[in-house]
């Protein structure tokens, strides 16, 4: 459990065993989040939110097994840490992976099917335009369309009754295709919002985090009121 109080900056870990570490600290720092690196379980219960950045998921799993973090990681998530996975982030968050390696393991907390590199290996990379459904609870303020640059990216092709589904593809042969998600206090985007220079996906993100933070001061202080009631 966190011990920084809401009225300092949110601190809000990146994931650092492998992936785009640099451009998620980047995003939350410029959002005016105290943005740290997580390779050790302590540095995890430093974190009031924590991003799982793109890489390559088969190593990530391997590395968050190698560095002692998976169990902690799996108990913060089932706690209602506020996570942010792109890409291999996703997989990372998904319950389950279509057609998976049975070696690979997730850490779950999103109850979607993500199919890995599901655009194919003819398109590696491409970018769209899609609609998002920003969130009007977090209050970030943000409207319109998403840039979104995919790389060997996955899609999420079945989520559950309790997922909010927030992007799809928007054109070709993918077009309907899942993603962007957000179940709770979980959210998932298949692309890359850190590569460029909109923050607006970050900001959702970090809001999140800080209804999170006000929510769990809420509730250390009710017991109290309680008594003196
Ligand atoms: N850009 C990415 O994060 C790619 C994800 C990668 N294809 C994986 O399966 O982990």
């Amino acid at each position: 459990m966190s011990t920084t109080s809401t009225l300092t900056l949110p601190r809000i870990g990146v994931l650092a065993v492998q992936g785009d570490v640099r451009e998620h600290l980047a995003a939350l720092s410029a959002l005016g989040a105290e943005a740290v690196t997580v390779r050790r379980p302590a540095e995890l219960e430093q974190v009031d939110g924590l991003v799982i950045p793109g890489g390559e998921s088969t190593v990530m799993d391997k590395l968050v097994r190698a560095f002692d973090l998976r169990e902690p990681l799996v108990r913060r998530i089932r706690e209602g840490l506020p996570v942010y996975g792109s890409c291999a982030g996703m997989i990372m968050l998904a319950d389950r992976i279509a057609d998976g390696r049975p070696d690979q393991q997730t850490l779950g907390g999103l109850d979607i099917t993500v199919r890995r590199n599901a655009f194919g290996r003819q398109v590696d990379s491409f970018e769209q335009d899609l609609d998002y459904a920003w969130s009007d609870t977090a209050s970030s303020g943000a409207t319109g369309t998403v840039h979104a640059v995919f790389i060997r990216a996955p899609w999420v092709e079945q989520a559950g009754p309790d997922v909010q589904v927030l992007a799809r593809v928007s054109e070709g042969a993918a077009a309907g295709r899942i993603v962007a998600v957000r179940q709770g206090n979980l959210m998932a985007t298949s692309f890359h919002p850190e590569v460029g220079a909109d923050r607006r996906i970050h900001a959702e993100f970090v809001s999140i985090v800080r209804a999170h933070r006000l929510q769990q001061s809420d509730a250390r202080q009710s017991p109290e009121r309680e008594d003196t009631a």
